[in-house]
C-alpha cells in the first residue's frame, strides 16, 4: 500500500474508551490529566463518555455504548481521519459480547496509524511525550492512490 501523510494537529481529537472493569482506572487517569485533556476535543463510547462528563465536568462527544455500536462509531471516525489518538483500556481478563467490534476498532487504529494506549502506563507515556503538545506528521495509507489502482 502506498502511503501519504497527514498532520495530527497540536489540539487533538482524542477518543476515550474503557471496558467496565477498567472504567475506574480510566476515570482516574482522565482526572489526573484533566487540565491537559480539557484543551483537546474528546470523544468516547456511551457509558465511558457519560461517566467522564459526570465525574470531571469535561465536555465529551459520547457515541453509542460499546456493545450497541459505539466501538464501530469510533472506528468509523478513525477511518475518516477525525480521531488523532485512541486511549482504550480494554479488559484482557473478561469476555465482552462485542469482541469483534473491539478487534475492529483496534485494527482500524492500526490501519490509520494513530497512537493507541491500551493500558495506563502507555497512556502516561503518550500524554507526557513532547509530541503530545505539538503538531505531528504521521504516515497513513494513500486511499486515493489505492482506489485509482483498483479502478484501472
Ligand atoms: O464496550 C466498550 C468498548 O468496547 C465501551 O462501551 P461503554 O463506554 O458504553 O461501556
Amino acid at each position: 500500500m502506498e502511503q501519504t501523510s497527514r498532520t495530527i494537529p497540536e489540539l487533538k481529537h482524542i477518543a476515550l474508551v474503557a471496558h467496565d472493569h477498567c472504567k475506574s482506572s480510566l476515570l482516574q487517569w482522565v482526572s489526573t490529566h484533566k487540565a491537559v485533556l480539557g484543551n483537546h476535543t474528546l470523544y468516547a463510547t456511551g457509558t465511558t463518555g457519560n461517566l467522564i462528563q459526570r465525574e470531571t465536568g469535561l465536555e465529551v462527544n459520547a457515541m453509542l455504548s460499546g456493545p450497541m455500536g459505539g466501538d464501530q462509531q469510533v472506528g468509523a471516525l478513525i477511518s475518516e481521519g477525525k480521531i488523532d489518538l485512541l486511549i482504550f483500556f480494554w479488559d484482557p481478563l473478561n469476555a465482552v459480547p462485542h469482541d469483534p467490534d473491539v478487534k475492529a476498532l483496534l485494527r482500524l487504529a492500526t490501519v490509520w496509524n494513530i497512537p493507541v494506549a491500551t493500558n495506563r502506563s502507555t497512556a502516561d507515556f503518550i500524554i507526557h511525550s513532547p509530541l503530545f503538545s505539538q503538531p505531528v506528521d504521521i504516515l497513513i495509507p494513500d486511499y486515493q492512490r489505492y482506489l485509482q489502482q483498483r479502478l484501472q
